[in-house]
């Protein structure tokens, strides 16, 4: 038995994972494993070189293959349905922790410490009045109302909310007092009215007044009656009766009578949606699961008033007022009964899985990377582990751009089961419908904080809306989210909002860094050292400037440091695309001695997949990127890399130098620095500010003092690493990484 089999690995995988030396799995690999395969959502924070692309692609290849097989077999598990034709509430559009039952007319909420929240199965728009009718069938939090599509938390729908001491009305987390308190079989109405552009709500028939005035840019939006809600659960109706019944059924944890406290919740708030007023029958009762005396006072104090209220109010509807029945407001139609031309499907909910058989362009896994070389090489890495996953075959499909996108569809449709690919072709191919989410049961966001921060949240969530939660066989769709760091804000919110309870790997708390890479900073201290004077070509005309004699003298130490480490292979970072081509250009002028390649966003896909592999293969000793490559990019053995300008995001130093001392190797990070005042208010970013602190007016730029006594510690380096090589047994002692040096002697830490 392998090592990997013992996690709760295939053979057949185990077996892959030997051949590829893979004798023990990663720490991360050893606590992932078992969670994707047991089900759950995983966000996995570990540093660079880790191993977390194993940790996600072993349990999801086995998961897929176990499906197919399945399939194979005829072992075919219970199918979801979602007839889309119907108003229920929607299997899709919702939140996490909010479950739908499989008629679409029970939801529950299981989680008492968030915001969660389900729209209907169609909406209204542009022109008539529409209403429908919710039922308070127990005491508890509950809200109700309105949705657009485009709000992405159900929390800020408009809606009315009931609070403990009063209703309120929200919109966009603004809460304004509104109406009077609500409880245990008071009648709800929604009323929305697209011609006045007006949402009002009434209770037990009694007009609540205006409550929100659209704007008139929102009129055309459709309106999705919407439970946005605390611990709002579920919804239920007898299909005969055409209507749905909203009933919460959340855990106790107090008895205490109704409040916003978490702790205080009440069980089974009930809302019931009319669908159709000439339908009228009698209301079930309403399972209830729990009762206090409190609640019941409360229940009873409630009704008394509400009835009050109707009776006050009795001619603003046709129906006779009472909780237990629906109440038809003049000039309003029921939801259920808008015209065609003024209903529209809800596009989440429109996904419709009817059958768990493969459907060819719908792959069962999507892995999203920030680059076209990570997911080229994540996609390599599948190929590798599948190697004795035989009968039936998984297949991968890499989905970049600058790759022809008709082999991309014609491949698509040939079948497909894992998707490894970049933000933007992707969403090409799903809105184009060359790729259906409907049997997407991993959703897999590598490098997770990269994306964020560039943008693709909204595209992230997107996607999350368009895949069933539930997976046509009965299983629950997975999130896997991993990052050397992952402790970013944006992750954090982002998991949130979309991932189901995830449990963390979190194996050395933020933005850890390898203790196999060793850090050398690197003074680049124009006025200490004058040799870029003379280094400087007669090409140069424009005024001297600081910012220049900076640049020439770290081509300069650059070299000096590659000499000194006698490095013959080497990643070099720049800050920008010019920058690695200028530094191109100066390495290719000492002949061959400094071969390099550059690989950055300006440079044509094909080339920078040559260049990568020139590289790669040891065709060139050096690589100049931007930050492109710097993430995930697994070369083997690389000892070195060399930080022409330190990177603007602090994560990204960590994923640069990430890219040696991997898998247990040891790698030198070279960092030639600049240093900046620390008044600048950007500390550097984007500042052209020059001049020096102590010139008037004041610039931006210091000289750094370094400790004249600087020493390099060379106890436990000397004869002891091989950069590119695994660390021997060093002893103890083995914690200072960081050394200082002063560039224009020589670079050294031996
Ligand atoms: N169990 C293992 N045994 C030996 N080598 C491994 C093992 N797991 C992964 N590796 C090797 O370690 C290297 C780094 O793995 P990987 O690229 O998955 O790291 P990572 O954690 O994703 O890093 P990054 O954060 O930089 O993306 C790869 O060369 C991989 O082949």
């Amino acid at each position: 038995m392998t090592a990997f089999e013992e996690f709760g690995v295939l053979p057949e995988l185990g077996k892959a994972t030997e051949e590829m030396d893979w004798t023990l799995p990663t720490d991360v690999q050893a606590e992932a494993i078992p969670l994707i395969l047991g089900g759950g959502d995983v966000l996995m924070a570990a540093e660079t070189g880790s191993g977390k692309t194993g940790a996600f692609c072993l349990p999801i290849l086995q998961i897929v293959w176990e499906t197919l097989k399945d399939l194979q077999e005829g072992k075919t598990s219970k199918v979801i349905t979602q007839v889309s034709s119907e108003w229920t509430m929607s299997f899709f559009d919702r939140t996490d922790a909010l479950a739908v039952t499989p008629d679409g007319l029970r939801c529950q909420s299981r989680d008492q410490n968030g915001w969660h929240g389900c729209r209907a199965t169609k909406g209204v728009h542009t022109k008539g009045a529409f209403y429908y009718e919710a039922t308070v069938t127990d005491e508890g939090l509950c809200r109700v109302g309105w949705s657009t599509q485009a709000v992405s938390t159900f929390g800020l729908a408009i809606d009315i909310r009931y609070f403990s001491r009063g209703m309120a009305k929200s919109n966009a987390k603004q809460f304004d007092d509104y109406g009077s308190a609500y409880g245990m079989n008071d009648v709800i109405g929604c009323l929305l009215n697209l011609n006045a552009g007006e949402i009002r709500y009434t209770k037990n028939g009694e007009d609540l007044g205006l409550a929100f005035k659209l704007d008139q840019s929102r009129r055309s939006d459709c309106y999705f009656p919407a439970v946005p809600a605390d611990y709002v659960a579920v919804c239920q109706a007898p299909k005969e009766h055409m209507r749905l019944n909203v009933v919460t059924a959340v855990t106790v944890t107090d008895a205490a009578p109704v409040s916003n406290a978490p702790q205080a919740i009440i069980i089974e708030v009930g809302l019931r949606l009319i669908h159709s007023i000439s339908q009228q029958t009698t209301w079930p009762s309403v399972r209830r699961q729990r009762t206090h005396e409190t609640e019941r006072g409360h229940r009873r104090h409630s009704h008394r008033r509400g009835a009050r209220q109707q009776r006050a109010s009795g001619h603003y509807y046709r129906g006779r007022p009472s909780p237990h029945t629906q109440h038809q407001p003049a000039d309003y139609v029921a939801v259920c009964q808008a015209p065609k031309e003024h209903m529209r499907l809800n596009v989440v909910t429109a996904v419709t899985v009817t059958d768990a058989a493969p459907v060819s362009n719908a792959p069962q896994a999507i892995i999203i990377e920030p680059s076209r070389e990570l997911a080229e090489q994540t996609c390599t890495q599948i190929t590798k582990f599948k190697k004795y996953l035989e009968n039936p075959q998984v297949r991968e499909l890499l989905v970049v751009g600058g790759v022809n996108v008709k082999d991309q569809i014609s491949a698509l449709n040939s079948g497909v089961d894992i998707v490894v690919g970049t933000p933007g072709r992707l969403e090409d191919l799903i809105s184009g419908g060359y790729l259906a989410l409907t049997h997407c049961r991993f959703f897999v966001l590598d490098e997770a904080d990269g994306l964020l921060k560039a943008g693709y949240n909204e595209l992230i969530e997107r996607l999350h809306r368009q895949i069933p939660k539930i997976t046509s066989d009965g299983r629950r769709l997975q999130m896997v989210v991993c990052s050397a760091t992952l402790h970013a804000f944006e992750v954090k919110k982002m998991a949130e909002k979309i991932m189901h309870f995830p449990t963390w790997v979190d194996l050395k708390g933020e933005d850890a860094v390898p203790d196999t890479v060793h850090h050398c900073v690197v003074n680049v201290d124009p006025q200490q050292d004058r040799t870029w004077e003379t280094l400087r070509k007669s090409g140069i005309t424009t005024p001297e400037t600081l910012s220049e004699a900076v640049k020439i003298l770290k081509g300069e130490y650059c070299i000096r440091a590659i000499r000194e480490h006698k490095m013959d292979r080497a990643l070099i970072f720049c800050r920008t695309k010019l920058d690695c081509d200028n530094l191109e250009r100066y390495l290719k002028s000492y002949g061959n001695e400094f071969s390099c390649v550059c690989l950055h966003g300006d440079r044509k896909p094909q080339e920078r997949k040559a260049n990568l592999e020139t590289f790669k293969q040891v065709k060139v000793k050096f690589l100049i990127c931007t930050d492109v490559a710097a993430r995930g990019i697994d070369i083997s053995g690389l000892p070195f890399m060399i930080n022409i300008t330190l990177p603007d995001e602090k994560s990204n130093y960590v994923h640069r130098i990430g890219r040696v001392g991997r898998a247990e190797r040891m790698g030198l990070a070279i960092s030639l620095v600049w240093y900046h005042g620390e008044w600048c208010s950007s500390r550097g970013k984007n500042c052209w500010n020059t001049n020096l602190t102590t010139d008037r007016p004041k610039g931006c730029c210091v000289w750094y003092n370094e400790p004249q006594d600087l020493k390099v510690p060379t106890n436990e380096f000397d004869g002891k690493v091989t950069y590119g090589q695994k660390r021997r047994q060093i002893g103890s002692g083995y914690q200072t990484q960081v050394y200082y040096l002063k560039m224009h002697h020589k670079v050294s830490v031996a």
